[in-house]
């Protein structure tokens, strides 16, 4: 069974078509990161997971079953961290969690939960109190309850101290590791990049790559910079260098030089480097961040070539 399955799948409000014709595929116990810029269309796709908002073509299958005709069903089985959850001010962060329990019918108890998120010591308190990290604690708590087959998590990282991401981080492992499917949306691509098995990036509302983050690197290409630092960068060595086949840009910052190259050519460059007088004192490859990847699915004509195959899910990871 799939976890999430979106066939065909266009919502058009008044003035914008937020989503077009998308197909998607979670697979169960995956940690699917959704990535795109702002406006790209993921939280109107997460809506109509959550049949919050109708697709006005499509068709939506959470968990097996009808997203819309089903609903009660799913929310049941599903753990929603929104993104701007808000929480109650003058309710106690237990008293969430017991809501969270008593609506989703779960046979649980609040107190493990909030130990879980780190909690439990401020379970008493107000929540009109929290910090902005503490109250993401608390949702990520409420998502948490009865043990959902289906976590959707909406920027999670948000308001998180580096201790609160990875909390968070590992509480996202052990949820997969339970057999939970995860469907995370983040602009913190260090994130996505930590925990994610697959990633989805969309673009004005179409789907432009789809593969494992190492897929989409090899997908993107050139995806290697070397950094070479020599005595001195003299034109005459960036020169040599940039006649080396198989390198496509060098840049030098004093005595580092930057190069993007193929993979398989670092020991011409450095060879190159050498016989135009340089002495190379280092050397280390850099792979292409997923900052760098995400630009490049996202921006214009950057957009690599393979794409379109990446888009139809034709790339070998
Ligand atoms: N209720 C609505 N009425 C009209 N337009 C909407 C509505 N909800 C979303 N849109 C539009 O649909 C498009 C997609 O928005 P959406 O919020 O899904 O993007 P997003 O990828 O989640 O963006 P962000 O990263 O900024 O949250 C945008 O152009 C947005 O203005």
């Amino acid at each position: 069974m799939t976890a999430i399955e979106l066939r065909g799948v266009t919502k058009e409000f008044p003035s914008v078509t937020a989503v077009s014709d998308l197909d998607l595929t979670v697979e169960e116990g995956e940690v699917y990161g959704f990535l795109g810029p702002n406006g790209a269309g993921k939280s109107t796709t997460i809506d109509m997971v959550l049949d919050l908002v109708r697709p006005t073509e499509g068709t939506v299958t959470v968990l097996g079953r009808d997203a819309t005709a089903d609903s009660v069903a799913i929310r049941r089985r599903t753990g929603v961290l929104p993104d701007g959850f808000s929480v109650y001010d003058r309710l106690s962060g237990r008293r969430h969690v017991e809501f969270a329990i008593e609506s989703k019918e779960a046979d649980a108890e609040a107190d493990p939960v909030l130990e879980r998120v780190g909690l439990l010591e401020d379970a008493d308190r107000k929540a009109g109190g929290y910090s902005k990290g503490m109250r993401q604690r608390l949702a990520l708590a409420m998502a948490l309850v009865g043990e959902p087959d289906l976590l959707i998590l909406d920027e999670p990282s948000s308001g998180l101290d580096p201790a609160g991401v990875k909390d968070m981080r590992e509480i996202v492992a052990a949820e997969a590791a339970r057999g939970a499917t995860v469907f995370f949306s983040s602009h913190v691509l260090a994130q996505v990049e930590a925990v994610c098995d697959r990633v989805g990036i969309l673009r004005e509302g179409e789907l432009v790559a789809e593969d494992s983050i190492e897929g989409l690197r090899e997908a993107v290409g050139d995806g290697e910079t070397l950094e070479v630092a020599v005595d001195d960068a003299t034109d005459a060595v960036v020169d040599a260098v940039r006649a080396v086949e198989g390198v496509s840009r060098v840049e030098a910052d004093g005595a580092m030089l930057r190069v993007s190259c193929d993979p398989g050519v670092k020991t011409r460059v450095i060879a190159a480097a050498e016989d135009a007088g340089a002495v190379v004192d280092d050397f280390h490859t850099e792979e292409a961040s997923l900052e760098d990847l995400f630009l490049a699915y996202t921006e214009g004509e950057a957009a690599p070539t393979g794409r379109e195959d990446a888009a139809t899910g034709e790339v070998d990871a």
